[in-house]
């Protein structure tokens, strides 16, 4: 019998809906290929679930995400000017915060890679961005000063205040080091912690709380950095790092310039778990607003989540693999969205760019 999969597909808002459709004609290849059945069951997300729905994430798309093995997000949000307009206001915070925290889904990977036909176009020292480079971002999704209260805003006039609180557990902190150690240990075997143990109490803990788990790897080389070092030390060197582990804020920050480095943050992955098989996998990216309806944006991000979903929550390591040596066989041809694209190439659209990843992997 053929082995049937539920996948809930959350397209949301500006370039995700147009990316999301190139991941789904390379699963529908999965499926052939694979002999596997993916019944996908779309639903509304963001501001377009607003539109229908008056909220920004619906009881009906969480019923359909309770149903399924796995939950394929493309991205939401609007325009950043459009901040303040019901339709996008907090819709980041009631929609994807509201779901990482409805699956508990504390666990976040990021793994940036430097594809070697990619070097010329990342900002790296030409001379370093030759050598390439694979960093995988662990960041903490659920905690931190994205979830800690007390937050808001008090006060009138010039005395008027707004507040966020950062807050981590020892449990909190000692799980996500826990991921971040036991990947290291079949990567290259080294964690760098990023913190700001200099100034903030809360990052002291977390120092303190990632050595003890350190403690427990000792084949696995540990390095504490300050996240401003951090910062400038990707830059410099990224093939030092490995694994860097980091908390909500930090990782969100490191994980957008990890991706510029390889490119463009257009081919960022990224995979989130609560510790068991379920998961959600979304472009690092947002909706992209400025460039959403052009069908120019790179559909890779949300490919390479959709190789993860296969990976980590099917348990499809095979078609998994084989999506990523079809991207790096399409970009090693010279094929191109604009984000990614020389002054002497022609972009290609992101349809084009979906069908030739498509059509490597059915060819491999
Ligand atoms: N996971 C998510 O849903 C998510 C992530 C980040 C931002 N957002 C939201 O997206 C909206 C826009 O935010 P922003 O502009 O600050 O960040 P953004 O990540 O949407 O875009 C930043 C820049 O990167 C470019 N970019 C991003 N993805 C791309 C792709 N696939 N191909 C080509 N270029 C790409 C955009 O064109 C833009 O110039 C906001 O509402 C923000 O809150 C959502
Ligand atoms: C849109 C926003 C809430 C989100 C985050 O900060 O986690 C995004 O930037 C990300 O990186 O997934
Ligand atoms: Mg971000």
């Amino acid at each position: 019998m053929t082995k049937t999969y539920q996948i809930a597909v959350l397209p949301g808002d500006g370039i995700g809906p147009e990316v999301m459709a190139e991941a789904l004609k390379v699963l529908k290849a999965v499926s052939r290929k694979e002999n596997v059945a993916f019944r996908t069951q779309e639903a509304l997300v963001g501001g377009a679930a607003w539109d229908h729905y008056h909220s920004h994430l619906p009881e009906e798309t969480l019923t359909i995400c309770r149903e399924s093995d796995a939950i394929l997000f493309g991205s939401v949000g609007g325009p950043v000017r459009e901040q303040n307009t019901p339709k996008w206001q907090g819709v980041e915070v009631h929609s994807l915060l509201g779901l990482r925290k409805a699956f508990g889904l504390f666990a976040n990977l990021r793994p940036a890679r430097l594809f070697p036909a990619l070097a010329f176009a990342s900002p790296l020292r030409q001379d370093v961005a030759r050598e390439g480079f694979d960093i995988l971002v662990v960041r903490e999704l659920t905690g931190g000063i994205y979830f800690g209260q007390p937050k808001g805003r008090t006060g009138t006039g010039e005395e008027e205040k707004a507040f966020d609180t950062m807050v981590y557990s020892r449990c909190e902190i000692r799980r996500i080091a826990q991921v971040a150690f036991e990947i290291a240990r079949k990567r290259r075997q080294k964690v760098t912690s990023i913190d700001k143990a200099n100034v903030l109490t809360t990052m002291v803990f977390w120092r303190q709380v990632v050595e003890e788990v350190a403690a427990d790897y000792p084949d696995v080389t540990y390095e504490p950095m300050y996240v401003d070092n951090a910062a400038m030390q990707m830059v410099k060197n990224p093939q030092q790092f490995d694994v860097l582990l980091c908390g909500n804020m930090f990782g969100d920050i490191l994980s957008d310039e990890a991706a510029m480095l390889t490119g463009s943050l257009g081919m960022l992955p990224s995979a989130s778990f609560a510790g068991s098989g379920f998961g959600m996998y979304e472009p690092g990216g947002g909706s992209a607003q400025d460039i959403a309806g052009q069908h120019i944006a790179n559909p890779i991000a949300q490919i390479l989540s959709t190789a993860m979903m296969l990976r980590y929550s099917l348990n499809m390591e095979k078609p998994a693999r084989d999506i990523e040596k079809a991207v790096e066989k399409v970009l090693a041809e010279g094929h191109r969205t604009a984000d990614i694209a020389g002054r002497e190439d022609t972009p290609v659209s992101t349809g084009t760019m979906g069908d030739l990843i498509t059509t490597a992997y059915k060819q491999l």
